[in-house]
């Protein structure tokens, strides 16, 4: 169980987090917001590697402010950039964190490195040094080395930028299955990788917790509100009251979904809201 307790921070003047309270248990959270919302400072914070202005975090019980290694001996930690050693291998980076992560014995430090390895496909790239992998690749190795040492919290920030379609169904796939057994909080920009993996979800904006609920909430939001329809290519030039979500163009006309509290157009009709739906509704609109 994790606990945040009324954490605020300060950067000079500007207040990135704001009084956040939230509690987090077993299973996949997913942090959303938008851009400067707060979620990578909260996930530094919990990764101690910065102090908080005010409040705290209780990790297994451990507090960020006076346990703080304690609390990285339960954590991993994917940063929103994961930089690393371009000369180090896969193997040699995940070797390196076993050791920091406290597995001293170096057969057990094998068998995880083979697992997470196999976990985000990189077997074939094991042993080859890190500044000729591609991005997504490297990206990989930043999301194997943040489970190794079974972590009881794991911290992605971001982890799906830049993975392929491919590798996100299987991140997708591997983060549910761990999160039968640990705590796993996943902050993005992608909706959809929230949608079919996290069941909690909380969404910041301007250092606030603007909501800590449910998908099924989360959508709610948008319920009545979305709109589609068929309409002239020349609609979108008086376009005004709403949210354009999607265009469809066809031929002339133009299949068209939209945010709105009202009917937007003759012949719109009401139209089940997706999950990103609800988000910018939450938002108001496209914020
Ligand atoms: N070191 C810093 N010094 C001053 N302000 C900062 C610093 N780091 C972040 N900020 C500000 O704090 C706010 C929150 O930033 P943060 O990176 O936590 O947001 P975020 O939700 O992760 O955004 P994004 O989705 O763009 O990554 C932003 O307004 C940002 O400009």
């Amino acid at each position: 169980m994790i606990e945040i307790k009324n954490l605020s921070k300060l950067y000079k003047h500007h207040k990135a987090l704001q009084s956040v309270n939230l509690e987090i248990s077993n299973g996949i959270y997913g942090l959303l917001g938008p851009n400067g919302a707060g979620k990578s400072t909260l996930m530094r914070i919990m990764a101690t590697l910065m102090k908080p202005t005010a409040g705290d975090i209780f990790i297994d019980s451990y507090s960020i402010n006076s346990d703080p290694e304690k609390v990285r001996s339960v954590i991993g930690y994917l940063p929103q950039h994961f930089h690393v050693y371009p000369q180090l291998t896969p193997v040699e980076i995940l070797d390196f964190v076993g050791v920091m992560k406290g597995i001293h014995n170096k057969a057990e430090r094998r068998d995880q490195i083979d697992y997470w390895l196999n976990e985000v496909n990189l077997k074939k790239k094991a042993k080859e040094k890190l500044k000729t992998l591609s991005h997504g690749m490297k990206q990989r190795v930043g999301i194997a080395q943040a489970f190794m040492g079974s972590p009881k919290l794991v911290i992605l920030d971001e982890p799906t930028v830049g993975l392929d379609p491919e590798e996100r169904l299987r991140f997708r796939n591997m983060i549910s299955k761990e999160g039968l057994t640990k705590s796993i909080l996943l902050s993005t920009h992608v909706v959809t990788d929230i949608e079919s993996s996290c069941y909690d979800i909380a969404v910041l904006q301007n250092g606030k917790l603007l909501l800590d609920s449910t998908i099924e909430d989360l959508k709610e939001k948008a319920c009545n509100k979305v709109w589609e329809g068929m309409v002239a290519s020349t609609f979108l030039e008086s376009f005004s009251d709403g949210t354009l979500l999607s265009t469809e163009y066809k031929g002339s006309h133009m299949n068209v979904r939209i945010l709105a509290d009202e009917k937007p157009f003759y012949g719109a009709s009401l139209v089940e809201p997706t999950l990103e739906d609800g988000y910018l509704a939450l938002l108001g609109g496209t914020n």
